[in-house]
């Protein structure tokens, strides 16, 4: 009892810092000196690299083929996430894709599709941190978004301090009912911070995915510029953040953030037991699997 109350002291992401060392005995391929962030560091997922001389990292999804989150995925996130959060000379990460046309697919379905709960379990409460990690990250982050980035996709993107996005046929919003699925009350509650609540629920309801000039219309991305501009339009503006003050920007953030991710950090068990009864109802498994069969139709 008395370590579980200590454990609730700790912070999510402290928490599954443990687990994940402990439960997946994960660790990522380095490339070079393990202590210091300035090499690149690759997995089949992703590659994080720090540009030692402005502070800034990069990272690169590339999990073919569309940047599925699976569990995997989310975890390499993690880990990268925290290695750049704890590297003192980093003080900004580009969120980005290495996979044309697409930023991230959002949740790979094949998680939710016929699951084993175990898995499951594991699964959503690995989204959770990532998005914890990412929402309240001390670093400036700014998403670098060339393709669609629907769903799960673009919560990662909304969970950035900056929103760049190409110009193009590329979609982003929260499309789950789509899906016959609901977007849960952080998902929701990240896009109200993002867009407001009138949008919010409009788009949610509809499913809706905005094209990029309707994106930026409504405030979901912040600035468009062509498909091979967008990693240097991000790094661009990133050199404006850090100019701020570090420690007054990352107050200002937390002030604004820290809230929406504690009504999470209080509700995390709960939100998983929420998770899997929903997802694992027949309803939603034949919603599920009609979803999938229409993405394999589509490609003939
Ligand atoms: C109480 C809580 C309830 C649960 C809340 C869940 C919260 C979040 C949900 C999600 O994030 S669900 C995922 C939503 N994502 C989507 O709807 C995107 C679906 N995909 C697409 O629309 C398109 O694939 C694309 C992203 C626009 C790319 O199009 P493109 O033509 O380039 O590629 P495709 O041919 O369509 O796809 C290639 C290949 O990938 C498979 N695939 C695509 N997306 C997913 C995915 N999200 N999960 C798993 N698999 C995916 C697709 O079926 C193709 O497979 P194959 O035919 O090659 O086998």
């Amino acid at each position: 009892m008395a370590v579980r109350t200590l454990l609730g002291l700790l912070r999510p992401w402290q928490q599954f810092r443990t687990t994940i060392i402990t439960l997946r005995g994960k660790t990522l391929v380095e490339h070079g000196c393990a202590r210091s962030m300035s090499t690149d560091t690759t997995t089949d997922n992703l590659t994080l690299s720090l540009d030692s001389k402005t502070g800034i990292a990069t990272l690169e999804m590339h999990r073919k083929p569309v940047n599925g989150l699976n569990l995997e995925m989310l975890t390499d996130l993690n880990i990268a996430l925290e290695k750049a959060e704890n590297e003192k000379s980093c003080k900004g990460l580009v969120l980005t894709s290495g996979l044309p046309k697409i930023f991230s697919a959002g949740l790979d379905i094949l998680e939710m599709y016929q699951p084993k709960p175990e898995r499951l379990a594991e699964f959503w409460r690995t989204l959770q941190n990532m998005w914890m990690r990412l929402y309240g990250s001390r670093l400036v982050t700014i998403a670098a978004i060339a393709g669609h980035s629907p769903a799960g996709g673009c919560l990662m993107a909304m969970s950035c301090d900056y929103r760049v996005m190409a110009t193009g046929k590329y979609a982003i919003g929260l499309n789950e009912t789509l899906l016959g699925i609901v977007a849960p009350f952080w998902f929701r509650d990240t896009m109200v911070n993002t867009i407001g609540h009138r949008e919010t629920e409009r788009a949610l309801q509809l499913g809706h995915l905005y094209g990029a000039d309707e994106a930026l219309k409504v405030g979901l991305v912040d600035h468009l510029c062509d498909q091979e501009e967008v990693v240097k339009a991000a790094t661009e503006e990133m050199s404006r953040w850090l100019k701020v003050n570090a420690v007054a920007r990352q107050l200002s953030k937390s002030a604004m953030r820290q809230a929406t991710i504690d009504k999470l950090v209080v509700r995390q068990e709960q939100d998983i037991e929420d998770f899997m009864t929903f997802v694992q109802r027949d309803a939603v498994q034949k919603a599920l699997g009609f979803y999938l069969q229409s993405l394999r139709e589509k490609r003939g």
